[in-house]
């Protein structure tokens, strides 16, 4: 089903960009590379681009250098470069985009960082915690902006959400759950998220999971991973097709530990073997003492989401849709923007040293990996490498 919001996004940030494209950039627009060619880079950072006046998109970089010349053609960028090293030499690149598989997330976002770019990278951070602490001290060393892309955290109706448990209305926090599946064969067997090699599999693909039961409980500590049980790939019994896992949090919204159940699915089987399971869209389930707080499509809410509230005691349920505004964006942003523009409006607060309306913190990035970490581990996958560390032990086999 990700894969079809994934569409979804694509069309409706291409058509919101075309009527709100801004063409009078300012003379100092923050001048942004792009690290490949990836699927992700027209509804992440080029469509949103181009509604935002203070951001140019200036370079892309492939491995194939005539891959990024008609992609930057196509795509409205100055200049085009044959391999990412060029890109991060050119000393007019501000800021990079990074969507490379994840296993070569940490790499070049410290490569980038060395060379006095800011970083928005993609999610999962890295392979691991221990690689996503390295990438944080790279960003300090270079008194540079780094932020890891998870742009649902940007959109007004998460802020709703947060603030509806925030309030205290509904009681502490008792347990939640989290989802995120996509129909079998929907991801193609040679995609990046089926390898290894680079850091694939579904709990890092989809780690949405993780991150909106993180967020939601206020960054909690993990107390245990209670289980984790991974189905492994058929191809490559190292990566998780799909993961089940059930953790257990201490969080500020709750007196008592919170057990926190998470599922994630690249190879979600159909309903009756033959109708896919298109409605199961990215949700989390917050269980209150008074109240079930259900938010349904957290990751995408700009394509649609409800919020439903339903109280316990008489069974009455509420509907929410928050698009625009919300407790942290006041009157800033439009209702067309999706949550990676929204993502973008912070970062470039960032950048320019005004105070973004939110961020995702280092630490945060780093427990967020460390949970990660934590659940592979109980299944006894192993946490995941990087794609370089990887090559290092092959070669010195
Ligand atoms: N925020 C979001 O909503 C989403 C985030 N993502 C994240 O973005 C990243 C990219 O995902 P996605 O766009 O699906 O990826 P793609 O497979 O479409 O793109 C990855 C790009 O990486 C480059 N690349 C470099 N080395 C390799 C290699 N060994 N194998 C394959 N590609 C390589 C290629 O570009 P080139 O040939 O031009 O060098 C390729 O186009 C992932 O980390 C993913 O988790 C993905 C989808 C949605
Ligand atoms: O980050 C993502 O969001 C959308 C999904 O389709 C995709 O698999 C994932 O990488």
């Amino acid at each position: 089903m990700a894969m079809v919001l994934q569409l979804s996004t694509f069309v409706t940030q291409y058509l919101t960009a075309s009527a709100h494209e801004i063409k009078d950039k300012s003379p100092t627009a923050l001048r942004f590379g792009v690290l490949s060619t990836a699927m992700i880079n027209p509804a992440a950072i080029i469509h949103p681009s181009e509604t935002h006046g203070d951001v140019l998109l200036y370079g892309v970089a492939s491995r194939e250098y005539n891959k990024a010349r008609s992609y930057a053609k196509k795509y409205g960028f100055s200049k085009a470069y044959g391999s990412y090293e060029e890109l991060l030499n050119d000393a007019d690149v501000d800021a990079v985009y990074i969507p490379l598989p994840n296993g070569m997330h940490a790499e070049w976002a410290i490569k980038s960082l060395e060379k006095g770019k800011h970083v928005l990278l993609e999610k999962p951070l890295t392979a691991n915690a221990d690689e996503a602490k390295h990438v944080f001290k790279a960003a300090k060393k270079a008194g540079k902006v780094c932020l890891e892309a998870f742009h649902w955290r940007f959109h007004p109706a998460a802020h709703v959400v947060d603030a509806l448990l925030s309030s205290g209305r509904y009681g502490p926090v008792l347990s939640t759950h989290s989802r995120m599946t996509t129909p079998k064969g929907s991801v193609p067997k040679n995609n990046i998220r089926w390898k290894y090699e680079l850091a694939g599999g579904s709990l890092m693909d989809m780690s949405y999971t993780i991150s909106s039961t993180r967020y939601f409980l206020h960054m909690p500590r993990l107390e245990a991973v209670n289980s984790a049980a991974a189905v492994p790939a058929p191809h490559d019994s190292r990566v998780d097709a799909a993961m089940n896992a059930e953790l257990t949090f201490k969080s500020e919204l709750a007196p008592n530990p919170v057990k926190a159940s998470i599922y994630t699915d690249m190879d979600r089987a159909n309903s009756y073997v033959l109708i896919p399971r298109v409605w199961e869209l990215p949700s989390i389930q917050i269980e209150c003492e008074n109240a079930t707080i259900y938010f349904y499509n957290f990751m995408m809410p700009h394509l649609y989401h409800y919020i439903a509230i339903t109280d316990k005691k008489t069974g009455h349920t509420s509907y929410q849709k928050h698009y625009s505004f919300g407790p942290k964006w006041g009157t800033r942003g439009e209702s067309w923007w999706s949550t990676y523009r929204y993502q973008l409006e912070a970062f470039v607060d960032k950048v320019r040293g005004r105070e973004p309306v939110c961020w995702i913190e280092p630490e945060d990035s780093v427990m967020q990996m460390e949970c990660i970490d934590s659940v592979y581990e109980k299944s006894g996958l192993g946490k995941r490498k990087g794609t370089s560390e990887l090559l290092r032990e092959k070669e010195k086999k």
